[in-house]
């Protein structure tokens, strides 16, 4: 009887104190009680996907439509007017969540106290060249960096990799910012993610939010294994798995995973640049999803060690 009385009591309990929070929730958005703005810093900022991805933070497609942002923007001296000029532009797009730029070439005042780094800054590859080419000169930017990082963001700052060859460009910064926890760095593998649910959904004629749970294994590289084995497709005739529904495994063996395997070489070939804005909206999901979580029954994407 006790332990009735007692289950009663933790119900009412914690049925109080979901109302109050609603509540208090409530009155906040009545009263526009702004959240606490969070610092981002994009490395790299004015360069192809700097200037992708600045407005779609700026506008909430990386943390939600009520989440106000500073902007940090770091890029190197020889490009530091073309700095100032996206800076401008951000002022002249006056976006209503942005609620500060900081524009600088010193990495130490770019990493001061930012709480997302979204790390772009470094040389992509050209056509013929593999994302390995660049290592040499990328890798030495990121054991710079990670020290102003470690020392200087907020004690719980997530970072992104994205510059190639992003996963050891991550494990550099880990190896060189010890003090950061490991599960705060992550690289960007969620672009070939979202490339394999590009080409599933062309394939089978349905919407790409429809398709769940891709994987990519391995590297952000031509090695990597684009695996279908979990995915499911969301149908009037509920969930299928892609492999019944596509029903041409030599088509998911070979040509499914070459394309995204080299998709990044088929851009570069049609562009003669790297891919920037699908590279651009990939860091804002997983940022995204790795902060507000997943939807339903899906998982979050990113290269981890
Ligand atoms: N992981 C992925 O999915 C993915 C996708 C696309 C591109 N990339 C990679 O992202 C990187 C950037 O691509 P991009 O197209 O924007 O290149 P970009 O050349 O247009 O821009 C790179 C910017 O980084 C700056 N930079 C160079 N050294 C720096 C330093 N020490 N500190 C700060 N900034 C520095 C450059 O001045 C330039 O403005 C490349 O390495 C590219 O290969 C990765
Ligand atoms: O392919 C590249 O060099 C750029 C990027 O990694 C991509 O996959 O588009």
């Amino acid at each position: 009887m006790d332990h009735v009385v007692l289950l009663q009591k933790i119900l009412v309990v914690s049925f109080i104190v979901a109302l109050f929070w609603k509540i208090i929730r409530y009155m906040c958005n009545l009263l526009h009680v702004e959240k606490e703005p969070v610092r981002i810093l994009v490395t790299g900022a004015a360069g192809q996907i700097g200037y992708a991805i600045v407005p779609m933070i700026a506008r909430g497609v990386m943390l939600g439509p009520d989440q106000p942002v500073i902007l940090h923007l770091l890029d190197i001296e020889p490009v530091a007017e073309a700095l100032n000029g996206v800076k401008m532009e951000l002022t002249d797009a006056a976006f209503p969540l942005l609620k500060g730029v900081i524009a600088t070439t010193d990495p130490i005042e770019a990493c001061m106290g930012v709480n997302i780094a979204v790390m772009v800054g470094g040389f992509p590859r050209k056509e013929g060249m593999e994302r390995k080419d660049v290592m040499s000169k990328n890798v030495s930017i990121y054991k710079a960096q990670a020290s102003a990082l470690e020392k200087h963001a907020a004690e719980d700052c997530k970072v992104l990799v994205i510059a190639n060859p992003a996963n050891t460009n991550a494990l550099i910064l880990k190896e060189f910012a010890p003090s950061i926890p490991e599960k705060n760095i992550t690289c960007l593998t969620r672009l070939d993610h979202n490339r394999a649910l590009g080409q599933i959904s062309e394939r089978l004629d349905v919407q790409v939010s429809d398709v769940k749970n891709v994987i990519i294994w391995g590297n952000h590289s031509s090695t990597q294994y684009p695996d279908v084995s979990h995915a499911t497709v969301h149908t009037s005739r509920g969930e299928k798995p892609v492999r019944e529904l596509v029903s041409d495994d030599k088509w998911l063996n070979d040509e499914f995973i070459t394309t995204v395997q080299q998709r990044g070489a088929a851009i570069i070939k049609a562009r003669k640049q790297s891919s920037a804005l699908s590279a651009a909206s990939a860091a804002c999901d997983h940022i995204r999803d790795w902060v507000l979580g997943t939807p339903g029954n899906m998982g979050f994407h990113g290269g981890i060690f």
